[in-house]
């Protein structure tokens, strides 16, 4: 079975562990997310392809979910004492040196997706990873701060402002002009299955989505299209993704997620089961719904809900 998952960060890369253990034998493509990509201190660092990577290749730092397991603080505590920042932004030793073979890479002339492809070579992920596009996307965030608008990138209003102020609109800059990556468009098409894992609506899946052909191209695959819900009880379940979603009208509820994807784009759609409430409504949509556990509290739930999320692109297939 060919599976197309929409990734975004430390979500995706779980439930994409959990999806490996449900479906062994699948042939799974990650399109990843690079709206979060920032480039810092000369290098571009890519969070969300190298969360999917360090996870699904056992290098990430568990507890925290992003950067590398048993890392070193040396070159930040350098760079710091050369007065030179973002303090902000933590980099570890070993993420460097990602960062600095991908844009060595980059400086070459290859594009994204060959160096992805480079960098998976070493963590052998089990998956193929794509970056949406090799073009440069950049997330900025609106913000009122002392009475004045202005926009933040993306890292900015995640880490640095921890997202304590509402974000007044989000926009993925460059996606209009982005072309999708090589392979991309192709996996899609030659899809049985797409999934939407618990990532961010807006900033995750919604960037993906914003790159013009790929929302086209997953609405004409003729193939299920299931998601998971990132919201549990009215609440996000990671990250603060209430303030993205508020910042383009919609609710941070279940049902409200699943009707902003929409009936044209979504067939299926998993919620937790505190919201089981909310299945008739999503139904009513014109979307497939079931309440099952969302919380991936290891591996194993993970898995467990990945296999929720095949049996029910079966049932809409049926
Ligand atoms: O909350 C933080 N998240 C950090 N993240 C996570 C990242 O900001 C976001 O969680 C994602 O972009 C959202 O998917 C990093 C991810 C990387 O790949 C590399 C470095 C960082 C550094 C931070 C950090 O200092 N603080």
């Amino acid at each position: 079975m060919r599976i197309v998952v929409l990734a975004g960060g430390i979500g995706g890369a779980r439930f994409l562990r959990g999806l490996k253990q449900a479906a062994p034998d699948a042939d799974v493509t990650v399109i990843g997310n690079t709206g979060d990509d920032i480039h810092l201190f000369g290098l571009k660092i890519c969070p969300d392809l190298d969360t999917v990577m360090y996870t699904l290749g056992g290098g990430i730092n568990e507890e925290q979910g992003w950067g590398r397991t048993d890392e070193t603080f040396a070159v930040k505590g350098e760079l710091a004492a050369y007065g030179v920042g973002p303090e902000w932004f933590g980099l570890g030793d070993r993420d460097f040196a990602t960062h600095i073979v991908r844009t060595q890479m980059l400086a070459a002339g290859y594009p994204l997706s060959a160096v992805t492809e480079a960098l998976c070579a070493r963590w052998q992920p089990g998956v193929r990873l794509l970056p949406m596009s090799d073009d440069r996307v950049e997330t900025h965030v609106a913000v009122d701060v002392d009475g004045e608008r202005k926009a933040v990138h993306f890292q900015e209003y995640w880490v640095r402002m921890r997202a304590a102020v509402d974000a007044q609109a989000v926009v993925p800059v460059g996606a209009e002009q982005a072309k999708p990556a090589p392979g991309v468009l192709e996996a899609i098409a030659a899809a049985d299955v797409v999934l939407f894992p618990p990532s961010n609506p807006v900033v995750s899946i919604g960037t993906i989505l914003a790159v013009p052909g790929i929302r086209e191209a997953i609405a004409d695959a003729g193939v299920p299209v299931v998601g998971l819900s990132p919201i549990v009880g009215d609440a996000p379940v990671r990250g603060m993704a209430d303030k993205v979603l508020a910042a383009i009208g919609v609710e941070s509820t279940a049902a409200a997620v699943a009707g902003h994807y929409g009936s044209g784009l979504l067939d299926g759609w998993l919620v937790d089961t505190v919201d089981a409430a909310a299945v008739q409504e999503i139904e009513s949509a014109g979307i497939r719904a079931r309440a099952v556990p969302l919380m991936m509290t290891d591996t194993g739930a993970a898995a467990a809900m990945a296999h929720e999320a095949l049996a029910l692109a079966e049932e809409v297939r049926a």
